[in-house]
């Protein structure tokens, strides 16, 4: 051991020696090149200006860049040092099974202690302490975190910028003045039953038009659009009536927005239904406020204007957006960066609303903002003073057991919505979401999940894979797997109609290639086809952990397609076949697709001009790619301009997230590996609407993934959470 940490000191006393180490890393797939690169750049930027930097410090700023590449924010020593060096930083990959390794990151690190990090972190090159954190220096060290400087800026730029709008609107604040009565008028109107238990959707609506930044978090089904419309009915009957300090009687300029193409398409439309659903009789303004709500969901990325290859966006904090509401759904998805470029084009008095699940996964890139933004949202943490303003506004009294004197600003601005409407006591869906999501204490998630598996739900199913595990992974995925779930899938109604069973692929290729047009048909007859067969591919999805391997995309892509192909239902498992779904994988502004947007490469006769009229030609076929189209049309796209696509008969439940499916069947790798967590497994099961399988090589990778929770290295929560930190925003209430 001795001898061994000898070795350590002379890799952490020599750059060479160290980076040697890290290439090794790099090599064994342990690091991204660009970590060990970082090291370098640093290395020689410290040299050129005659102020060497130490190898440890080298190390850490590598290890920076590879904790940003696994979502985390900042690399935190401390943490570090409490959970062991490999598990923070996962250091070996689980799923690595190379015997020659060389350095483990403990060993390297054992004996270093604070007072080594802060001798080899004291850089003024590279190195700034948070509060001279304004300058050029790549790094940034805060208490025990050290951050990238662009990352360090992001974290700080969202805390500043939610701080400032985490206080109650001054035309608001007074639960009897003028603003606040005309809102509890508009809420009366909006949820004309009271019930004698809270009414989590009606708080949500009060706490959320208090002040200008506020969160509306809850699981599937549990209305976070439904009472965004409202929300949004009772601030522009609050606007209109001129009792928002804003120049009277102008309604509010609203936007909506998600962080991709799917989520959005997806809100466009059930924004579309709330808003006609709407009642509103008893608003003074009436069918006025209904004109004032859009339902065109926009993604972020458009709303903030991108500019091709840049990170910038049209709109920053010197050219804002025009907009006095903006709403952000899906909000789990949207990572640091987005946040902060985010908040940044927000004017001043700007609200921002975000709504999501806390629960699911967050982004694939840094940062867990939803996430970190409601760690308190349970126990809600309301003041008095909240309190006793959501009651006079509202009319609910907040349970006392949610008081606390102690609340922070944060906590005023989180609504939970604790009900969900999809999936009532009756549903498995809904049962086993709850258990994986938060298990009751006690006895282990898998055990509370069996129960649940195996109690006869009728909308669950969960098949152990043993032999023939391709064959019957492939027999599920193709026919839906009906006879899994009790009663064969047969017999469930739903809004007092009969259900049909759960489908699988079999179902879009049937209606593809059953549903053809004739060949003469029209154009319209070609776009409803197409339009009818997206419908019908959304009816199942395939859902797994990982893209490498057997169990991941790269491995269940091509076992689906062979399946499909030797059922006849198509013709070919390669190329631009007909009926290929595919996923795209990079937005396309050009095309205006998105990342995340799915279409079907489709069979169907050519188009041309005719004496100025565009005619099918049924001689000449040609293969395209359809796309639902915002409108609920279709959009036709040459495959061959499709660069950044894959087929999608598997998806990463990462890729998943934003989307729903009629069926969703997950299937876990038959081994344990990093992504497989909680917050994976709830995402997984909260994609399904109607029916969820589940498909497990090995039942013990369910167990562990259910024992194991993301978690996120940043300082976002703890700047926000952090009473002192809001003394300077605590001085009174915010001006309109
Ligand atoms: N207060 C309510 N009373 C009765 N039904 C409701 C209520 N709120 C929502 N619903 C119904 O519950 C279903 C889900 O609502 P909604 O789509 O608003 O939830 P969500 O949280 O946005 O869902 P998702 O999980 O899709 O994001 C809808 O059918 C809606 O009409």
């Amino acid at each position: 051991m001795s001898d061994q940490r000898t070795d350590a000191r002379a890799v952490l006393g020599q750059t060479e020696s160290l980076m040697a180490v890290l290439e090794q890393w790099v090599a064994l797939g342990w690091l991204r090149p660009l970590d060990s690169a970082l090291a370098r750049f640093l290395d020689d930027e410290a040299r050129a200006a005659g102020q060497p930097a130490s190898p440890l410090l080298l190390l850490a700023a590598a290890l920076t860049s590879h904790q940003l590449g696994r979502g985390h924010v900042c690399l935190d020593l401390a943490l570090m040092a409490r959970e062991g060096f490999n598990d923070a930083l996962s250091l070996p990959p689980e799923d690595d099974d190379n015997p020659h390794r060389h350095w483990l990151p403990s060993e390297l690190l054992a004996g270093i202690g604070d007072r080594d990090w802060a001798q080899a972190l004291d850089h003024p090159l590279l190195v700034s302490v948070d509060d001279q954190a304004d300058g050029q220096r790549p790094l940034v060290h805060h208490g025990s975190r050290l951050y990238l400087k662009r990352y360090w800026d992001y974290e700080q730029g969202v805390f500043q910028q939610l701080a400032t709008r985490l206080r109650p609107l001054a035309t608001l604040e007074d639960p009897n003045g003028s603003g606040a009565r005309v809102l509890a008028q508009a809420l009366a109107a909006l949820f004309p039953v009271t019930a004698a238990a809270v009414d989590w959707q009606r708080v949500a609506c009060g706490n959320a038009a208090r002040q200008g930044f506020s969160v509306i978090t809850g699981g599937p089904g549990t209305g976070k659009t439904t009472t965004v419309v409202k929300l949004l009915a009772a601030l522009q009957a609050v606007a209109i009536a001129g009792a928002d300090g804003n120049a009277a009687g102008r309604a509010l300029r609203i936007r909506l927005a998600a962080p991709t193409g799917k989520a959005a398409a997806r809100l466009n439309e059930s924004i579309a239904g709330a808003v006609s659903r709407l009642d509103l009789t008893g608003l003074p303004e009436g069918e006025a406020v209904r004109e004032t709500i859009p339902s065109e969901v926009t993604t972020l990325h458009r709303l903030l204007g991108s500019i091709p290859g840049s990170r910038k966006f049209r709109h920053h904090r010197d050219n804002p957006l025009l907009v006095d509401v903006l709403v952000v759904d899906e909000a789990s998805m949207v990572d640091l960066e987005m946040m902060a470029r985010t908040l940044e084009a927000l004017p001043t008095g700007g609200r921002l609303i975000l709504l999501g699940d806390k629960d699911q996964l967050a982004s694939v890139d840094a940062g867990a903002v939803l996430g970190e933004l409601c760690q308190r949202a349970r126990q809600a943490h309301y003041t008095p003073a909240t309190v006793a303003w959501l009651q006079a506004v509202t009319g609910d009294r907040v349970d006392h057991s949610l008081v606390d004197d102690a609340g922070c600003r944060l906590d005023q601005a989180i609504t939970l919505l604790r009900h969900s409407y999809r999936f009532d006591a009756a549903s498995g869906i809904g049962q086993l979401a709850r258990v994986v999501n938060d298990p009751e204490p006690g006895s282990p998630a898998m055990a509370q999940a069996r129960r649940i598996l195996d109690a006869g739900y009728a909308d669950l199913a969960w098949v152990p894979l043993g032999q023939d595990t391709d064959e019957r992974m492939a027999r599920h995925c193709i026919n839906g797997g009906a006879e899994q779930f009790p009663n064969d899938g047969q017999g469930r109604r739903q809004r007092d109609q009969p259900m049909p069973p759960p489908d699988g692929y079999r179902h879009y290729l049937e209606v593809m290639r059953d549903q053809q047009p004739a060949a003469e048909a029209g154009i319209t007859a070609w776009d409803d086809w197409a339009a009818g067969v997206l419908a019908a591919y959304g009816r199942f999805q395939l859902l797994c952990a990982l893209r490498r391997g057997p169990f991941g995309v790269e491995g269940l892509n091509p076992l689906i397609a062979n399946g499909l192909r030797q059922a006849g239902l198509i013709r070919s498992a390669e190329g631009w076949f007909p009926g290929r779904p595919v996923l795209v994988t990079r937005n396309d502004y050009s095309l205006g697709l998105m990342n995340g947007d799915i279409g079907i490469a489709l069979e169907l006769p050519a188009r041309q001009w005719v004496a100025g009229q565009e005619r099918v030609d049924p001689a000449h076929l040609v293969t395209r790619v359809a796309f639902p189209a915002m409108d609920g049309g279709v959009r036709w796209v040459l495959p061959s301009r499709l660069q950044e696509v894959e087929t999608v008969f598997a998806m990463t439940v990462h890729k998943s997230q934003g989307s729903e499916f009629e069926h969703t069947c997950l299937v876990l790798p038959d081994r344990l590996n990093p992504v497989l967590t909680r917050e994976l497994v709830y995402t997984g099961i909260t994609r399904a609407r109607s029916w969820f399988s589940l498909l497990l090589p090995d039942q013990q990778v369910l167990a562990e993934a259910l024992e194991r929770r993301v978690t996120r290295t940043s300082g976002l929560g703890e700047w926000l959470l952090s009473a002192s930190r809001l003394t300077d925003v605590r001085s009174g209430p915010a001006s309109d």
